[in-house]
C-alpha cells in the first residue's frame, strides 16, 4: 500500500515540481502515472523510490513513512522495490545473466541458488537463451526485457518504472506492458510513469493523471 498525503517536492533553486499531491494505492493495485512533460511524473516516482525526499507532506509504503526515514535506513526499504528507470545502468562489462545475479549478490544469496532464480528471471521475460550475451548486444526492447529481470529477480512487493516503454517499436513495447500486466496478475503493487497512448487507453482507469506537479 502506498498512501501519499499533501506530498510537496521543491527542488533546490526553488521549483515546486509537486504540490499537495495525495493519493492511495492498495497492496497488489496497478497504476500509471500520466501527465505532460514536466508535470512531476518522474519526480513521484523518484520519492516513492527513496532516490529524492519530499519537502514536506508523508509518504508510507508498506506501512513505513518515507519521510521520516534516517537515511541509513534507506537500502533496507528499497529492497522491497524493484526499480526501472530509463536510464537502466545495465553494466556492459559483464554478462545478461552477471547483470541479473547483482541485486541477489548485494543481499548475499549463496552463488548456486542466485544463478538459478537471475535464470528463472530471464526466462520469464524471454531472455534465457541470451543470458552469457553482453547487453550491448542486444536490442533496445531486449535491454528494457534484462532491466525488468533485474528489477524482479528479488522479487520485489512494488514494481516502480519511469517510461519502461519509451524508444521501444510498437511490437517491443507490447512485450513489456505484457510482462507488466503479468507481474500485476501475481499480485505486485505497480507504478509507471508513462506517456504510452497505447497503455493509458487500456489501463481500465486505473491512471493518476499530474498536471503541473498537481493531481487532476
Ligand atoms: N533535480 C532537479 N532540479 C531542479 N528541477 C528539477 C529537477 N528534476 C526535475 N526538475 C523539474 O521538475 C519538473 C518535473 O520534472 P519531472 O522529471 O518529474 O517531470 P516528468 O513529468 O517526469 O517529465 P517527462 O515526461 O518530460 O519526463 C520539471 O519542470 C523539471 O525541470
Amino acid at each position: 500500500m502506498i498512501v501519499a498525503n499533501s506530498l510537496t517536492k521543491r527542488y533546490p533553486g526553488g521549483f515546486e515540481a509537486l504540490s499537495g499531491v495525495s493519493f492511495r494505492i492498495g497492496a497488489g493495485e496497478m497504476v500509471l502515472i500520466t501527465g505532460h512533460s514536466g508535470a512531476g511524473k518522474t519526480t513521484l516516482v523518484k520519492l516513492i523510490a527513496s532516490i529524492e525526499r519530499p519537502t514536506s507532506g508523508s509518504l508510507v509504503v508498506n506501512g513505513q513513512n518515507l519521510s521520516a526515514l534516517r537515511r541509513s535506513a534507506i537500502p533496507y526499504v528499497r529492497r522491497h522495490f524493484g526499480m526501472i528507470f530509463q536510464d537502466q545502468k545495465l553494466l556492459f562489462d559483464r554478462s545478461a545473466l552477471d547483470n541479473v545475479m547483482l541485486p541477489l549478490q548485494i543481499v548475499g544469496l549463496p552463488h548456486r541458488e542466485a544463478v538459478r532464480r537471475a535464470q528463472a528471471a530471464l526466462d520469464k521475460v524471454g531472455l534465457l537463451a541470451r543470458e552469457k550475451a553482453n547487453p550491448i548486444a542486444l536490442s533496445g526492447g531486449e535491454q528494457q526485457r534484462l532491466a525488468i529481470a533485474r528489477a524482479v529477480v528479488n522479487r520485489p512487493t512494488v514494481l516502480l518504472a519511469d517510461e519502461p516503454t519509451a524508444n521501444l517499436d510498437s511490437a517491443s513495447a507490447q512485450d513489456i506492458r505484457t510482462l507488466f500486466a503479468d507481474f500485476h496478475r501475481v499480485g505486485v503493487t505497480i507504478v509507471v510513469a508513462t506517456h504510452d497512448q497505447s497503455w493509458i487507453e487500456h489501463c481500465q482507469g486505473n491512471a493518476l493523471r499530474l498536471d503541473h506537479g498537481r493531481v487532476v
